[in-house]
């Protein structure tokens, strides 16, 4: 019997760890952490320093992952109305808000405190107002406030690389405000072709996405040309000669992709969903050919030398 309940309080702990993680945003984190990944080698002609690579990439990590466990606490009560969020952590009462704020401060001042102590001071208040500006700013006031809560709201979500930049050299740079301004005109694009399939949600719950307050015609529009920004923006780094021509070619490759679903979702609500997801892909993309485009000459000599 003794083993039974020991195995039953076993069982629920590791349930317990998945409502934790759950309440960490995995999939988004890890986005973020790339995006900051390649900030940090962006920053450098050769190899990141190790500290800055894992206790910077940790520190962001968990600031982030804090942040989205705030958002979670903060949201509880429209999470439960909604059917996309309505089975997490809180909502079905698997965790309760005190335990949801205890993980997130523990969390977000262990990353914080890392990045701090191992990394450098201004690496760990920049993330730490990128924490404030999402968990705060956006969701318990942009977010209920205003139809362009996304748009100032994203400044938070594009961050990561400038953060990743600091991690390194201990300053912001020019080129690394690229990165920044990159993700933030990704940001539209990427949210209101979801908000757009999921409009009615958002509008049973009085929260004032584009769609709810200005129609899904005009969200349409606005996603267009978001999108075509974005493939404008996408050449700076090579207009900057900060990336050579891999990068270029990939990413107008890209950015004519995420017009395609950008024009089709000008036509149809069925591509609301195909755009959201390209908007994943193209980002990880863009940021993948920053790091191939930037170091593929030295890995490239590098494998020469050991051939050799
Ligand atoms: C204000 C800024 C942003 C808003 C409002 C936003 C909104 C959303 C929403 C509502 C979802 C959930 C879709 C679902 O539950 O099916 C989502 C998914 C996602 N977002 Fe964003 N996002 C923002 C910024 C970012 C940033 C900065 C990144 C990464 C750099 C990112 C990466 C992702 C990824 C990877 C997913 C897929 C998650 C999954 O499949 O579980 N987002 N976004
Ligand atoms: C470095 C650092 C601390 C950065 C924090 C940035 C961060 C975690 C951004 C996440 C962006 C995101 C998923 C927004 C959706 O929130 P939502 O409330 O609109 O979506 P939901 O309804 O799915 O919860």
């Amino acid at each position: 019997m003794a083993n039974v309940n020991v195995l039953t309080s076993l069982q629920a702990e590791g349930a317990a760890w998945r409502d934790y993680l759950g309440l960490c945003k995995l999939k988004v984190v890890a986005l973020i952490v790339f995006t900051a990944v390649v900030g940090m080698f962006m920053a450098t002609p050769g190899l990141v320093p190790l500290d800055a690579l894992v206790f910077g990439s940790l520190g962001i990590g968990m600031a982030a992952a804090s942040a989205a466990a705030l958002n979670h606490l903060v949201d509880h009560k429209v999470d439960a109305c909604m059917a996309r969020t309505q089975n997490r952590p809180l909502p079905t009462g698997h965790l309760n808000p005190r335990n949801c704020l205890y993980f997130a401060l523990a969390l977000g001042s262990a990353g914080l405190a890392m990045l701090w102590l191992l990394v450098n001071p201004l690496t760990a208040v920049l993330t730490f107002l990128s924490l404030i500006g999402y968990a705060v700013i956006y969701t318990l006031y942009l977010k209920r406030a205003t139809p362009q809560n996304i748009v100032i709201g994203g400044a938070a979500g594009a961050a990561p690389p400038v953060l990743g930049w600091t991690a390194v050299t201990g300053q912001v740079d020019p080129h690394a405000l690229l990165l920044f301004l990159i993700v933030f005109v990704w940001t539209p694009p990427h949210f209101w072709a979801l908000a757009i399939h999921r409009r009615s949600e958002y509008a049973k719950v009085n929260i004032p996405m584009l769609p709810v307050t200005h129609g899904v015609d005009f969200t349409r529009v606005q996603v267009l040309l978001y999108t075509v920004l974005l493939v404008a923006v996408s050449v700076l780094p090579y207009a900057t000669h900060m990336s050579g021509l891999l990068y270029l070619t990939g990413a107008l490759g890209l950015g004519g992709g995420f017009l395609y679903h950008a024009l089709r979702l000008m036509r149809t609500d069925a591509a609301a969903m195909p755009a959201f997801g390209y908007s994943i892909l193209y980002l990880m993309g863009i940021f993948a050919l920053l790091l191939l485009d930037h170091h593929l000459p030295g890995l490239w000599l590098t494998l020469n030398g050991l051939a050799g």
